[in-house]
Order: C-alpha cells, then sequence, then structure tokens
C-alpha cells in the first residue's frame, strides 16, 4: 500500500473495488462522520495477499449511512451494518461500536454505538484484524497488528479468555489463520484457547467447517489440523472422526493435491483415519457438508476400497474391465480424482498403485468414448427386436454388458457390432 498525499493506493485490491468503497468513505467524511477500511481488507494488504472485500467502519449511525446512499440494504441495522451498494460493488458499513452480554458465545445480546475508532477496534478478535486505515492513508494500529504480523504471530486483542468468550469460533479462526499464513500462537491466545475449548459446542458445525475447509484448502492442512487436535477443540466438535494426529504417508499426501480438488484432500483425511465409505458418509452429513461434496468424497473412497478390492495385494494389478467397471459406476470425474489421489499417494510414500499401472489406467480413462447407456448406439427396444425376445430383467444386464465392453473399447459402438455381440451373448447363455 502507498501513502499518497490525497488517498491510498491499493495494491492488493481490485481498483473498481478500491475505488468505489473509497467514494463510500469520502462521502461519509464530506457528511462530517469519521469513516476507514477495517479488519480484513487492511491486513491482507498489509500482508500482500489479494484483498477479497472491503469492510468500513464509520461514526455515522447505520440510519444516517442509510439516507447517504441511494442503495443500501438494511443488512443488519440493529447491530449497526448497513450494506451499500455502490456500480456494482457491495460494501459492509458499520457503525462503531462495541458490544456486550453475548449468549450462548455466539451473539452478543447488546451493542452499543460509541465515537470512537478505536473502542470499536477492541472488540475484534485479533490484533491483525483489529487496524483501520484512512483515505489518505493514516494508519489507526492501537494494538501493534502490523508489529504482531511483521512477527509473524496471533495474538488477541486484549485479554484471550474474553475474545473467545465472547464468541468461540474466534478460537476455530485462530488456528485457521496460523495455518493459513504460517504464523505462531501467541503463548497467552493459546492459554484463552485452552482456558476456552469447551464453548466450542455452541457453534453451529456449518461454521466451524467453513473455517475448517479454509485449513483443509490451505497451505498447511497437517498443521492446522495438529494444531486443532492439540488444543483439544478437536474432540469437543460435534461430529470428530478418529483423527489421532499421527503423520503418516497416507496424510503426507494431502498437500500434494492441487486446493481446488478439495474433495480429493477430505477424502485422503478419512482414508488416513481408516474411515469406511459408508461411515464418511455419515460423517460427512454430520459435518453439513453439501450433497455435491459429500458425493465426491465418498465416490472417491469407494472407489479406493473397490479396487483394494479387485487387486488385493497386487498394487501393479490392472485389468482394464474392471477398471472400466468402476469408471462407469462412480463417474469418469471422479475416477479422474481418485488417479490424482494415487498419484499423491506414490509421491508421499504410501502404498499405491504403481506408477506404470497408474498412467495405463489413466490412459484408459482417457480412451473411454462412452459412459452411459444413453451413448450406446442400440436401445433396449431395439435388443428385444433383433434378438426376437420377450423384454425382462436379462435386457438390463445385456445393456449393461454391451455397455462394459463398448465403454472398454472390445467392441465397436455401432449399431451392428453391438447387436451381434448381442446375439453371441444370448446364445451363449442359452447354450450353457
Ligand atoms: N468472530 C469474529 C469474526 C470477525 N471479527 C472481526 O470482523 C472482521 C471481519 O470479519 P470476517 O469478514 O468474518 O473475516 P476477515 O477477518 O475479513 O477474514 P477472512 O475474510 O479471511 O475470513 C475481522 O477482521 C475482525 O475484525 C471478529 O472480531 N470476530
Amino acid at each position: 500500500m502507498r501513502n499518497g498525499q490525497k488517498s491510498i493506493q491499493w495494491q492488493y485490491a481490485d481498483q473498481a473495488m478500491a475505488d468505489r468503497s473509497a467514494e463510500v468513505i469520502r462521502t461519509l467524511l464530506q457528511h462530517g462522520y469519521e469513516a476507514y477500511w477495517v479488519g480484513g481488507c487492511v491486513r491482507d494488504e498489509y500482508m500482500g495477499r489479494r484483498v477479497s472485500d472491503m469492510d468500513i467502519t464509520t461514526s455515522a449511525r447505520p440510519e444516517i449511512t442509510a439516507s447517504l446512499f441511494p442503495k443500501v440494504i438494511p443488512t443488519g441495522i440493529q447491530h449497526g451494518t448497513v450494506t451499500v451498494l455502490m456500480e456494482g460493488e457491495a460494501f459492509e458499513v458499520t457503525t462503531f461500536r462495541i458490544e456486550g452480554g453475548y449468549e450462548d458465545h455466539r451473539h452478543p445480546t447488546e451493542v452499543a454505538f460509541v465515537g470512537d475508532v478505536e473502542q470499536d477496534l477492541r472488540r475484534r478478535d485479533f490484533t491483525m484484524n483489529a487496524m483501520a486505515i484512512g483515505l489518505d492513508g493514516t494508519w489507526v494500529d492501537p494494538f501493534g497488528g502490523r508489529a504482531d504480523i511483521d512477527r509473524r504471530r496471533i495474538r488477541c486483542v486484549g485479554e484471550a479468555s474474553l475474545r473467545f468468550r465472547e464468541d468461540a469460533l474466534r478460537m476455530v479462526r485462530c488456528i485457521r489463520f496460523a495455518s493459513v499464513f504460517g504464523f505462531s500462537i501467541a503463548p497467552r491466545t493459546w492459554k484463552g484457547i485452552l482456558a476456552e475449548r469447551d464453548t466450542l459446542s455452541f457453534i453451529a458445525m456449518e461454521r466451524i467447517r467453513s473455517e475448517f475447509e479454509k485449513i483443509m484448502t490451505g497451505p498447511s492442512p497437517l498443521r492446522g489440523l495438529s494444531m486443532f487436535v492439540r488444543s483439544g477443540l478437536y474432540s469437543r466438535m460435534k461430529a470428530p472422526f478418529p483423527y489421532t494426529g499421527h503423520d503418516d504417508s497416507m496424510l503426507s499426501a494431502i498437500p500434494l493435491i492441487d486446493p481446488e480438488h478439495a474433495y480429493i484432500r477430505w477424502s485422503l483425511l478419512l482414508l488416513a483415519c481408516d474411515i469406511r465409505s459408508q461411515a464418511a458418509d455419515e460423517l460427512l452429513r454430520g459435518w453439513t457438508f453439501s450433497n455435491k461434496q459429500r458425493q465426491e468424497i465418498v465416490s472417491l473412497m469407494s472407489i479406493q476400497e473397490e479396487w483394494l478390492k479387485i487387486t488385493g495385494a497386487d498394487k501393479d494389478g490392472m485389468d482394464k474391465l474392471p477398471w472400466v467397471r468402476l469408471v462407469l459406476t462412480h463417474g469418469k470425474a471422479s475416477a479422474g480424482g481418485w488417479l490424482r489421489l494415487q498419484q499423491a499417494l506414490h509421491h508421499s510414500g504410501a502404498a499405491a498403485t504403481a506408477e506404470t499401472a497408474n498412467r495405463q489406467l489413466a490412459e484408459w480413462l482417457e480412451e473411454m468414448q462412452i459412459q452411459s447407456l444413453k451413448d450406446l448406439a442400440v436401445t433396449g427396444n431395439e435388443l428385444v427386436q433383433a434378438l426376437g425376445k420377450r423384454g425382462g430383467p436379462w435386457l438390463g444386464e445385456l445393456l449393461g454388458q454391451l455397455l462394459l465392453l463398448a465403454a472398454a473399447g472390445q467392441i465397436n459402438n455401432d449399431k451392428e457390432s453391438l447387436i451381434d455381440e448381442a446375439k453371441r451373448v444370448v446364445m451363449n447363455h442359452e447354450g450353457s
């Protein structure tokens, strides 16, 4: 961030977002109120990380803010927050406030508006998140947030136990920030977590999962997991799985997976915990994963289980038909994900399919032109007619077999070849 004479230049924020948010601040200033950028955007800019949204804090009461801009959403007016819409950008503008009387370690029962930005910063979780910056580039950093960032440590504002008692999710945020930024946790802040960890049970699993997902897709998920276990937070979750923190080669495969494929990272974690796909399905429901995420993860684990059953101890085993059958059952995307998982296992030294076998499976996957009955060049009715037989359960079985052979490239996917093969199968079957 460069401090200019008149206004600051954001280096890590989208230019349009920075300009529009500056306009919001300027408007508030012109009407005689104080206004600053605050929280995560200030922290990320200082750290040289991409700024994803820009929050504003102001001395103006929410109803005043709402009256100064043509397009606003009264997001949480009683808590002082108004969302200002400015040429396609949305900014949360919150009145300087202090909070009190926390109910269930989640929500403040009352908020009081205050006239001073420093008081507002005092109610925030960590020193690095309790900084504000003005339009002219003036820093408001009363608790040494920049110094803590320079020392690469997370430290609570004031007394850690109090901050965590106010909102128990902050304990998970603390570990998430430490894990994602590669920071340490200041000793008193860590002690605060140990003292308050029982209050985690007040927090909805959904909010914990969302933090946990950031840990899992971050650069050091294993460090995050390990801190989570060591702090005792892990065992206080509503649906913990039996992660012991034991660092085996399956776990060390997790960071080798591109975070874009988070579901593979989750599958590895669950496999490392020796959880079967069915139990994983239940657990992931408890973790409030979406159906899509859950299916992606479970599908990968099922492929792993089925593949181990097929190949047994033979890690070089690579028969084509069982593989194609697996791909047809779970889909090409999951099969591709499973190959990535195998590759990562291979590089981490865990028992995995041999690299040559893996390459062969990948080639077969690539070659597969058809994936489902609707891709088959013959229909059930056409088979019934060509074979002169009445429909029945045999038809589904036959279609499945034709699909398998055509997908494996062992017969051509054209009507004539498929009908010929069907006749051959039926003849063999009737002859036996
Ligand atoms: N439990 C919380 C959540 C948030 N905050 C304050 O509210 C700001 C905005 O919170 P949020 O947008 O949830 O998170 P960020 O800190 O911006 O970080 P990230 O976007 O990475 O979640 C934080 O910086 C912090 O000052 C807090 O004190 N306690």
